[in-house]
């Protein structure tokens, strides 16, 4: 048990309609009971936990910082397992400075980063999954991307692991009454059920794997690259979709000289767009270097849109440009400024012919036909319920180390080895779901992944 009580603003500090500060530990309800007079004149205490009370906040001179609503609860029925209270407050950031200070007064100490979370998962409120999917909801960058996450937080990937956790438990128990008598063969029912059970969670494993793609590209977002000659449209475009003017745009080209990033979450998929140098031959270092950059970003894309100026002849190096982008990620091919009179389309000979889009972001005509052509490339998928994808590259290579424990294990006894043989592997994949779930791992584990939280979290 943690004895510091500590505290932390848990909203923005910028002026807001409510601003909150939470208290967790042994002392959380009486420093706040402290800095807090019920507008019945009673005590905090004297009010039911889990309610809102009304009153005033006081410093520690016993000034009045706020109007405030303040509510507490008794461990271990609480957010973090232990006491907590919560004031909130008009949001002020003044006023909220004011009151950490008067919390800091009453013996309460700032929390680290994700240390409320920690508390939690450290008193079996939640278990490592379910507190990664804290962060991941946080962070969300699409709906999706957050539907999954508060599926984590309600344990559907905990889930979806315990009961492969608890089939191995299962074939642990059948190796050890095989074991029991050493002296005696193993019937082949016996040893065709282990085999059959083994197959079937290296299945389930592989399953929960292959969710972890689309589990990365929802935390991630998928980086796309726009890439084009000058003046094709590219900063343009990205303004267009993130709706504003985050990119220069001038009728000079080669106004984009380095590469520029933005989110946005297009057609149900989160987007890192990353707006390129026009790709052309020059002889100015800066733009060369700035094409260097380009091409690299090409290169590193899960996702490439090509821009041509429709209102101008496509050129050889265009249609190399498309061949290139084809050849690295999925790629649409964007006609851009459709509000013009269109130069004539090239017949384009590839197969098979990417997407193709036609849009103006000047009326934004077109801009829908790019969103259901992403959105056609990255399908939803209903292969898996909410929360039941792997999120995080940790969670990825503990399921992966699973996997191989139990595949050593299959075909050690596929190969005739004695079940004593195999304990060790299965033992291996248990630790590690272990450490996906959390019952498993080292405490330096655990603070490395709360440490990338935020401070009131
Ligand atoms: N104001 C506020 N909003 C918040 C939080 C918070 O701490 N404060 N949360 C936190 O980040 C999230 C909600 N999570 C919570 C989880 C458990 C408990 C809790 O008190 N659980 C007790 C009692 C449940 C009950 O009343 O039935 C329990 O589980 O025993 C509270 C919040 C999101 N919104
Ligand atoms: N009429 C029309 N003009 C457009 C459209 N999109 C872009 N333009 C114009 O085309 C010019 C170049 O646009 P940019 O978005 O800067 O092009 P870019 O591809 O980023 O160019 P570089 O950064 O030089 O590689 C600007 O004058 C834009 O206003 C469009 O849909 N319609
Ligand atoms: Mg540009």
């Amino acid at each position: 048990m943690n004895q510091d009580t500590i505290a932390a603003i848990a909203t923005p500090t910028v002026p807001s309609a409510i601003g909150i500060l939470r208290l967790s530990g042994p002392r959380a309800v009486e420093a706040a009971s402290a800095c807090f007079r019920p507008a019945a004149g009673n005590r905090l205490e004297d009010h039911p936990a889990h309610k809102l009370i009304y009153g005033s906040l006081l410093d520690a001179q016993g000034q009045v910082i706020d109007q405030i609503l303040c509510t507490y609860s008794r461990g271990p029925y609480s957010y973090t397992g232990e006491d907590t209270a919560e004031l909130q407050c008009h949001g002020s950031p003044m006023v909220l400075t004011l009151a950490l200070e008067a919390l800091f007064a009453q013996g309460a100490r700032q929390a680290g980063p994700g240390e409320f979370t920690q508390r939690a998962f450290l008193n079996g409120r939640l278990d490592l999954a379910q507190a990664e999917a804290v962060a991941d909801l946080l962070d969300a960058r699409s709906r999706e991307g957050a539907r999954h996450a508060a599926g984590r937080l309600s344990g559907a990937l905990s889930r979806r692991v315990g009961q492969i956790y608890s089939a191995l438990v299962d074939v642990m128990a059948h190796f050890h009454a095989v074991l029991d008598y050493p002296d005696e063969d193993i019937d082949p029912f016996t040893l065709t059920k282990l085999e059959d059970d083994l197959s079937a969670q290296s299945r389930a494993l592989q399953d929960l794997l292959a969710t972890y793609q689309r589990g990365r590209r929802l935390n991630q977002g998928i980086r796309c690259a726009l890439v084009g000659r000058p003046n094709a449209g590219k900063s343009s475009l990205l303004n267009a979709l993130v709706g504003y003017d985050r990119a220069i745009v001038t009728d000079i080209p080669g106004t984009t000289r380095d590469t520029l990033e933005a989110e946005v979450e297009l057609g149900g998929v989160p987007l890192r767009l990353i707006d390129t140098a026009g790709l052309q031959d020059s002889s100015d270092p800066i733009e060369r270097l700035g094409v260097e950059r380009s091409r690299q970003a090409m290169e590193e894309a899960e996702l490439i849109l090509v821009l041509w100026d429709s209102s101008v002849t496509a050129t050889q190096e265009d249609g190399e440009l498309l061949e290139t982008a084809l050849s690295l990620a999925p790629t649409i091919l964007i006609h851009t400024k459709t509000d013009l009179p269109s130069a004539p389309v090239p017949f384009l000979n590839l197969s098979p012919l990417p997407p193709v889009v036609e849009l103006s972001t000047k009326t934004g005509e077109g801009l829908a036909d790019l969103e259901a052509a992403v959105a056609n490339l990255f399908p939803k998928g209903s292969d898996s319920a909410y929360g039941e994808l792997l999120s995080n590259a940790r969670q990825a290579q503990a399921a992966q180390r699973a996997l191989e424990g139990v595949e050593r294990a299959r075909q050690a006894l596929e190969a005739g080895m004695t079940p004593d043989a195999l304990l060790t592997d299965v033992e291996e994949a248990l630790g590690a779901l272990g450490e996906l779930t959390g019952q498993s791992v080292g405490e330096d584990v655990t603070a490395r992944i709360f440490q990338r939280f935020c401070v009131g979290k």
